[in-house]
């Protein structure tokens, strides 16, 4: 089985026309590089056999790209963090300028697959950036922060926005973030449950600060993107609400 590898991982902030092609486009998968087996995934083909650019890296079998939206200062920087690293960036306060990405590869059943996660900017001033990137992402992380309610209720305009931009099949999940700091919730969890139940949506709170349920999120959504593209006619559908609402640790999920 011929593997690939991926690039190294990138931490600085990239300019909006970074040097990595998106992942799913553009949509051809040149003659002799692509790994036979995997079907696309209907929103576009996982990443074709590219080289690895600056060398090194781990290898890795089907790639996806996965977009982190939702207000500024929701957390997704420290999200990204948390899962890439295992650390939260604590302290000031660094707004996203533009769009950044990093890369992560997950073992899922056996199967390397990379995701390629774009950090968004959050402040409107950075949005048509940021429309740019929708239409090739395979699955979004949208995020509001429990301790803001303004956070919260923005996510109606997050959702249209997505309609507007994103594939329709893209894969999308809900987080209400910094779960830790219960003193200042200001979003109940059965609020944002029925939001959740209403657009059918999964949905977990999270914490980047102790990683609660952020491993789970990222690795819930590389599943449901792999057997989106590798699924065998026999073996039974990975279910992403029941999958989030076994293992998720005070999480919650939402079925229409
Ligand atoms: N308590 C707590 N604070 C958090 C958590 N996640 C992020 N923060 C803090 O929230 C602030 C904003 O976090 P960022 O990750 O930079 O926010 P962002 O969504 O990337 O913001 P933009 O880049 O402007 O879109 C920082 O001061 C973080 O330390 C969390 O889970 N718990
Ligand atoms: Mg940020």
């Amino acid at each position: 089985m011929s593997r690939k590898k991926t690039p190294k991982s990138k931490a600085g902030s990239a300019p909006a026309t970074s040097a990595l092609p998106a992942a799913n486009g553009p949509r051809s998968v040149r003659p002799g590089t692509a790994r036979p087996g995997p079907k696309a995934p209907p929103n576009g083909p996982p990443q074709p056999g590219r080289s690895s650019i600056g060398g090194g890296g781990d290898f890795y079998d089907v790639a996806f790209k996965v977009m982190l939206v939702g207000d500024s200062g929701v957390g997704k920087t420290c999200l990204l963090v948390r899962f890439k690293d295992g650390a939260f960036l604590a302290g000031t306060f660094i707004s996203t300028v533009g769009i950044d990405f990093r890369n992560k590869v997950v073992d899922v059943d056996g199967m390397k697959v990379k995701l390629q996660i774009w950090d968004t900017a959050g402040q409107e001033r950075f949005r048509s950036v940021t429309h740019a990137y929708y239409r090739d992402a395979h699955a979004l992380l949208l995020l509001y922060d429990v301790t803001n309610k303004a956070s919260f209720d923005s996510i109606q305009a997050w959702l249209m926005e997505i309609q507007e931009h994103a594939q329709d099949d893209v894969v999308l999940m809900l987080l209400g973030n910094k779960v830790d700091s219960a003193q200042e919730r200001a979003v109940k969890r059965e609020e944002a449950e029925k939001l959740a139940k209403d657009y059918g949506l999964p949905f977990m709170e999270t914490s980047a600060k102790t990683g609660l349920n952020v491993d789970l999120a990222f690795t819930a959504i590389a599943k449901e993107l792999k057997q989106r593209c590798t699924k065998a006619p026999s073996e039974p559908r990975f279910r992403l609400h029941d999958y989030i609402k076994r293992e998720g640790r005070g999480a919650s999920c939402c079925r229409p």
